[in-house]
């Protein structure tokens, strides 16, 4: 546990990495254009913010907004358009002179205020209607972004205010995927090349590196097998129910509920004689206000597989090895733990147990598996 002062706030499940180590791992991406054009140019999460904002303008007009991780700028010039009469725009990195930019050549400069700095480091001089915040990583909490929106919302939200997004929910699912095969393939292949070069090495060099087989087995296993892949699924290979892992009240969540993410779910096989070659993971986010004073439309962004509007986000896929035969009426239960790596707490590590029941009454013999989100 990291209580450096030079450690990042937050993040209180994985160790805290150093300022400079977080800002090179993590923000220095988002300091590039062509980072920030990929998430502009994501029409799903686009056009899911533009609604959200547009057709809930009551909570804008004559409001103050924060925007925490305002990239580019757009949620703030959106804000500022619908109404807003002062946003704040915070943003840790160098992007924060684009957004300025940006948003004095849409003539907002007297409604935007960019403030360059980490959203935890930042004093505004007052609290504020609305924070909204695009903070979502792979499999929604990826990155820990959220623990700043937290922060933001405990420092600057009036007692009144309205978060958005206001709500999210992590799902999985059972889906079957070619990959399964190509990867053991992989990392079957990489043994073998191993093997060739501990020989070699004891036979033109004189020194015996077996002892180092098992490490790199370890090794090549988790990053072949056990590390989870960014996949757009079809819907065609979701072969079951998906069930809700997590659900967040952005309003009320704290960095303890979402630190460590535990969850007991079912799911139920819907494809007749099917494999299962692992889980696809993915998140959707609600703009609804809050109770007392709720959106006028309400707007969901959605990350599930689908054909036409998938989104830069995909899914995560978590393989299963060996895939197995199930059938229609198959019931898995899974417990879930989702916690932030020991090394970096913007990384993600899961242990996936499942059980399965048979239609038939059957019991399969239990798995457990750990997974690496980096
Ligand atoms: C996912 S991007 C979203 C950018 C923009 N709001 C949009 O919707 O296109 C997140 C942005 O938040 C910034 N960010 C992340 N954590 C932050 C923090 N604690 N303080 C300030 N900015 C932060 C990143 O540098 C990045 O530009």
């Amino acid at each position: 546990m990291g209580t450096s002062a030079n450690a990042v706030a937050g993040g209180r499940g994985g160790a805290p990495v150093p300022k400079d180590v977080d800002y090179a791992n993590y923000f220095c991406t988002y300091a590039f254009l062509y980072h920030q054009k990929e998430m502009l140019s994501d029409r799903v999460r686009m056009d899911a913010y533009f609604n959200a904002i547009f057709e809930n303008k009551r909570h804008f007009a004559g409001k103050t907004v924060l925007d925490v991780g305002t990239g580019s700028g757009i949620l703030a010039i959106w804000s500022a358009q619908a109404g807003a009469r002062k946003v704040y725009a915070v943003e840790a990195t160098k992007m924060s002179e684009h957004a300025r930019a940006l948003i004095k050549a849409n003539n907002l400069q007297d409604v935007v205020e960019v403030i360059e700095g980490s959203m935890e480091e930042v004093t505004l001089p007052e609290r504020v209607d609305v924070i909204i915040s695009e903070w979502m990583g792979y499999f929604l909490l990826r990155e820990s972004m959220f623990d700043s929106v937290i922060h933001a919302r405990d420092c600057w939200l009036k007692p009144t205010g309205v978060m958005y997004p206001s709500h999210a929910r992590m799902w999985m699912a059972p889906i079957r995927t070619g990959i399964v095969d190509h990867k053991l393939g992989d990392y079957e292949s990489t043994m073998d090349d191993w093997h060739n070069f501990v020989d070699e090495t004891k036979t033109y060099y004189g020194v015996d590196m077996g002892t180092l087989t098992k490490p790199f087995s370890e090794e090549q296993r988790k990053y072949y097998l056990q590390t989870s892949l960014w996949n757009s699924l079809h819907p065609h290979q979701v072969i079951g129910t998906a069930g809700i892992i997590k659900e967040i009240d952005c309003l009320t969540a704290t960095v303890a509920d979402i630190e460590k993410v535990r969850s007991n779910f079912s799911m139920s096989i819907t494809v007749e004689n099917t494999k299962l070659c692992g889980f696809g993971g993915w998140f959707d986010v609600h703009f609804r206000g809050r109770s007392e004073d709720p959106a006028e439309h309400e707007i969901e962004l959605t990350t599930a597989p689908s054909v036409d509007y998938g989104t830069h986000w995909g899914q995560q896929v978590f393989l299963l090895h060996p895939p197995m035969r199930l059938n229609e009426g198959d019931d898995l239960r899974v417990s879930f733990l989702m916690s932030r790596s020991k090394e970096n707490h913007r990384l993600m590590e899961v242990e996936l147990g499942c059980e399965i029941h048979q239609h038939s009454g059957k019991i399969l013999a239990p798995f457990k598996n750990k997974y690496y989100i980096e």
